[in-house]
């Protein structure tokens, strides 16, 4: 379990230079890779084991390690730790549900502890619970499965308001389930669905991986698969995209690995910086720049690409007007409270936020700061966020707990120094 860090890394921007930037592979691509090579012959995933380990997202290392468990069983009870990884524990608490004779012990910090699960437990237990799935939680761990060697009615039923991940877990356990019973198993989901774009990923992936998937606006159904020769090639993640290219832009440098035929739904920052003044330039071998003079302010809502808020908040300081950002409740359900944790950014950096109801807007200041000092509070994003605003306005900043960039970008701060920055203890 993570302790909160008391680490401090000073950064310092004012000796840019451009550089080409790299991004490591997508985590959310990663993990639904990494379960669908597991269920169809595909284990190991070759295109991640060519990837240096040390550039590996940590949530992309938990998801292998627990899928690892789960080829070795049946067996004795096995203990997984996912750390801070909700996709990661979302989806493999399914997949060990779904496997005949699995039996797991799993922790985690205590930040994913207090997340909600409790749609996905409720709905794993009402599929299979009847058959015998035991799933116990403890104050929060741990939680302990015993899966059932049976099932029953072939269907899934979550809410969908509160993350896009229980749907997502569930329909990788109907691929799971459909391999092994050969019977079309659904997901049905109950309400609003939030992140969607999170859950067309997971049928992408799916179908590049040979399965059918039919849809419909609150079903999603697996009913044929199709075995393929090779694993499909694995994508630049656009979330770590989103800092690179502002910081590519502010540098005059580029990025590598923008893939255009990526289904991730943070590629919707190409679209999302035009109003501001800023035009992506595709280059050639999936090169990127970013041109144009911040004219504007920004629109983003948490529904659509939950995960780029932070980012677009850390934009919008710099730029000459006031940006909203919509349906930012989501962003409370985190590795920390990233809507305060925005507001706590533009507030260390001299701006101001008002909120209403699901609207923040963000004003910047009127000049920037020379300095200005960020807690990650645990958060991956806030602390690259933290960076990236350093970056684009030339303040110097002091970060406190930097290392959580781990969790899905273990090299970020070699990318920062790649572009002059100087960083210290
Ligand atoms: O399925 C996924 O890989 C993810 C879905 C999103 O979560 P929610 O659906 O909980 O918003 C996103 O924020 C997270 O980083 C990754
Ligand atoms: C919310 C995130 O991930 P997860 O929900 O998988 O922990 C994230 O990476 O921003």
């Amino acid at each position: 379990m993570s302790k909160p860090s008391v680490r401090k890394l000073n950064v310092d921007p004012s000796h840019l230079v451009p550089a080409r930037l790299t991004p490591p592979v997508s985590k959310s691509d990663a993990q639904r890779a990494l379960v669908l090579a597991h269920l169809t012959g595909h284990w190991p995933l070759a295109v991640l084991q060519n990837e240096p380990e040390a550039d590996l997202a940590a949530d992309v290392r938990v998801l292998t390690r627990g899928v690892e468990t789960l080829r070795q069983s049946p067996g004795p009870i096995r203990d997984v730790d996912c750390a801070d990884g909700g996709a990661p524990f979302r989806i493999f608490v399914t997949q060990a549900a779904v496997t005949p004779g699995a039996k797991v012990r799993i922790t985690g910090t205590p930040r994913l502890g207090e997340r909600p699960h409790g749609p996905l437990f409720d709905s794993l237990r009402d599929a299979l619970g009847p058959s015998g799935l035991v799933l116990r939680e403890g104050t929060p761990w741990p939680v302990e499965l015993h899966a059932p060697d049976r099932t029953g009615e072939p269907v899934f039923r979550v809410p969908g308001a509160q993350s896009s991940q229980y749907a997502s877990s569930l329909l990788l356990g109907c691929a799971a389930l459909f391999l092994r019973e050969h019977r079309p198993w659904s997901v049905e989901i109950q309400g609003p669905l939030t992140s969607a774009g999170y859950l067309e990923l997971t049928v992408f992936w799916l179908r590049r991986f040979g399965f059918t998937v039919e849809e419909t606006p609150s079903r999603f159904t697996v009913t044929a698969h199709q075995p393929s020769a090779k694993a499909p090639p694995m994508p630049g993640d656009w979330s770590s995209l989103g800092y690179l290219l502002l910081i590519a832009w502010r540098t005059g440098g580029s990025v590598e690995r923008a893939d255009p035929s990526s289904a991730h739904p943070d590629q919707a920052l190409l679209r999302l910086i035009q109003p501001a003044g800023l035009t992506p330039i595709p280059g050639p071998d999936l090169t990127m720049r970013v041109e144009g003079q911040a004219r504007a302010g920004l629109t983003a809502s948490g529904k659509e690409c939950p995960d780029l808020l932070p980012t677009l908040a850390a934009l919008a300081l710099v730029l000459p007007r006031p940006s909203t950002l919509e349906d930012v409740s989501i962003l409370r359900l985190k590795e920390s409270d990233r809507l305060e944790g925005i507001r706590t950014l533009v507030s260390a950096y001299g701006g101001s936020t008002t909120l209403e109801g699901e609207t923040l807007t963000i004003t910047p200041p009127a000049a920037p700061p020379a300095h200005f000092e960020m807690d990650s509070k645990g958060d991956h994003r806030l602390a690259m966020v933290s960076a990236t605003l350093s970056i684009l306005s030339g303040a110097r900043l002091t970060l406190t707990g930097p290392e959580c960039v781990e969790k899905s970008f273990p090299g970020f701060w070699r990318q920062v120094e790649r572009v002059g920055v100087r960083l210290t203890e």
